[in-house]
């Protein structure tokens, strides 16, 4: 599905990402875990095609994103939830999830898409008319992940969906991420805190100033002293 190799990005002239590798399978649910800075965004806004490569190959199902622009990405499929949600504060819950819908045909009708989108997390269906600037963090990062979906993605990018949120509202993305994986949906998910990583995750990689360091599943990510070093100060057990 998403193959990432030996990428290296730059930013003003300063190695970020060091020989990236990664493989996301179809139906997957793969983690990159990482402290602040360690890369994460880069490497999503680089396979988004926000961010030009210095070197290295990115590709979806064998086919080459390198110098396609975001909207093409997106149209092959790719789902991109940012780190800061971006939803659209001038526009209602429901807009927010439906504006895929409008920009990006698929072979799926929009409303099975938005339909799909409230499967996920079905507290929005009570918030639909409610305006994007008067929502918590939690639901934004909700309308973020269900806006994402409702493109009826083969891959979906989630930026630290979890980031932020307080303790009592992380178990409700985390089971939308769960309805996410039964519709057979393929989902890298950045994170900054192993705790959070949700255990039906399939491949877990760490990475540490710009580089992978650790890449298996996530009991042997338990098990590594290396893995502990890196995520020093969150407990593992
Ligand atoms: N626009 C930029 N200009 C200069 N440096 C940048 C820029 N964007 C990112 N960086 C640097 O690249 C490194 C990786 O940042 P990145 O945002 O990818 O990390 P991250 O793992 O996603 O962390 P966070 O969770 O804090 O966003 C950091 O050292 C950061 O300071």
């Amino acid at each position: 599905m998403l193959s990432i190799r030996d990428l290296n990005v730059d930013i003003e002239g300063s190695p970020v990402l060091r020989s990236i590798s990664l493989d996301v399978g179809a139906g997957q649910i793969v983690c990159v875990v990482g402290r602040n800075g360690a890369g994460k965004t880069t490497t999503f806004r680089t396979v988004m095609g926000y961010r030009k490569p210095k070197s290295g190959a990115i590709s979806l199902e064998g086919r080459s994103l390198l110098g396609l622009r975001p909207f093409q990405i997106a149209r092959l499929g790719v789902g991109f939830s940012p780190e800061e949600s971006e939803v659209f504060g001038d526009l209602t819950v429901e807009e927010n999830i439906a504006l895929p819908t409008w920009t990006f045909p698929s072979a799926r009708s929009g409303e099975e898409r938005i339909a799909e989108a409230y499967r996920v997390f079905p507290k929005l269906e009570r918030y639909r008319k409610r305006g994007g600037q008067a929502l918590s963090g939690g639901e934004r990062k909700m309308v973020s992940v269900a806006r994402a979906l409702a493109l009826g993605p083969r891959l979906l990018l989630l930026d630290e969906p979890t980031e932020g949120l307080s303790p009592a509202i992380i178990p409700s993305i985390i089971d939308g991420l769960a309805s996410i994986r039964s519709f057979g949906h393929a989902v890298l998910i950045a994170e900054s805190n192993l705790h959070h990583v949700p255990e039906f995750t399939d491949r877990l990689y760490v990475i540490e100033r710009g580089e992978i360091i650790f890449g298996g599943t996530p009991e042997e990510a338990r098990k590594s002293k290396e893995v502990q070093r890196v995520t020093e100060g969150v407990t593992v057990d």
